[in-house]
């Protein structure tokens, strides 16, 4: 088990990422967030972007996991080799990539993406982002050290639940021979207590601590007469 795994074994991982058009996209923005969700407990960061990624190398000493987002539909999360060798590059710990068993846009599958990766940088962790139970377990297959949940509710297996897709996230629980992180939709602290007690490794929680937006909307719209 590598020291990565072990240091986020039992504990809140928080996703730090601004979307394009948003006035927090922003590498200095995101890595003062980075910064302040480890004041408050974080034991890693999950980001997106090179840049972020970089300046959030230099803020933070927890690990990080990274990722580029390339588009916003179909295979978009790292979805080629050379999109996850970029991210090693940029000296996170784990790259999280596409884990789903749809065709990539470079045409390798994710076994050789994996095998590409770890030819290069062996020491680096691969986590999954994986939309079902049959994602996982074609992922456990292609060799990712970590699965995620992340994808569940938008590679079109399941439907978008409000809250977690707690169904989904059992049967995944279920068939994980390795650290199972749960992420999506992780809205209050009560859920990810919840997953905790599922069996969950460790948690992601981005949009209920990192972006301001949708939690002042979540306020504005709770309000009578709104
Ligand atoms: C589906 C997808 O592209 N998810 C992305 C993955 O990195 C991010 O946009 C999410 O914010 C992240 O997964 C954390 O989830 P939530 O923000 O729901 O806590």
């Amino acid at each position: 088990m590598s020291g990565v795994t072990e240091a986020i074994r039992g504990r809140l991982v928080v996703s730090c990422q601004a979307y394009p058009g948003e006035p927090m996209l922003d590498p200095r923005t995101m890595s003062q967030v980075a910064q302040s969700a480890v004041i408050g407990g974080a034991a890693a960061i999950r980001a997106k972007g090179l840049e972020d990624l970089r300046a959030i190398r230099t803020a933070v000493d927890v690990p990080i996991i990274g990722l580029v987002k390339v588009g916003k539909d179909g295979v978009y999360i790292t979805p080629t080799l050379a999109d996850c060798v970029a991210v090693a590059e940029t000296g996170c710990e784990v790259v999280a990539l596409d884990g789903t068993r749809r065709p990539r846009p470079d045409g390798l599958s994710l076994a050789e993406t994996v095998a590409g990766l770890k030819e290069r940088f062996p020491e680096v962790l691969v986590m999954a982002d994986c939309g079902s139970a049959g994602d996982a377990v074609a992922a456990q297959e292609a060799g990712a050290d970590l699965i995620g949940t992340t994808l569940v509710g938008y590679s079109g297996e399941r439907p978008k639940t409000d809250g977690p897709d707690w169904a989904a996230i059992d049967e995944m629980l279920a068939v994980a021979d390795r650290p199972l992180i749960v992420e999506g939709r992780l809205h209050t602290p009560a859920d990810a207590a919840e997953a905790m007690r599922r069996g969950a490794w460790s948690v992601v929680v981005g949009t209920a601590i990192t972006h301001p937006a949708t939690i002042t909307r979540w306020f504005a719209e709770a309000l009578p007469g709104s």
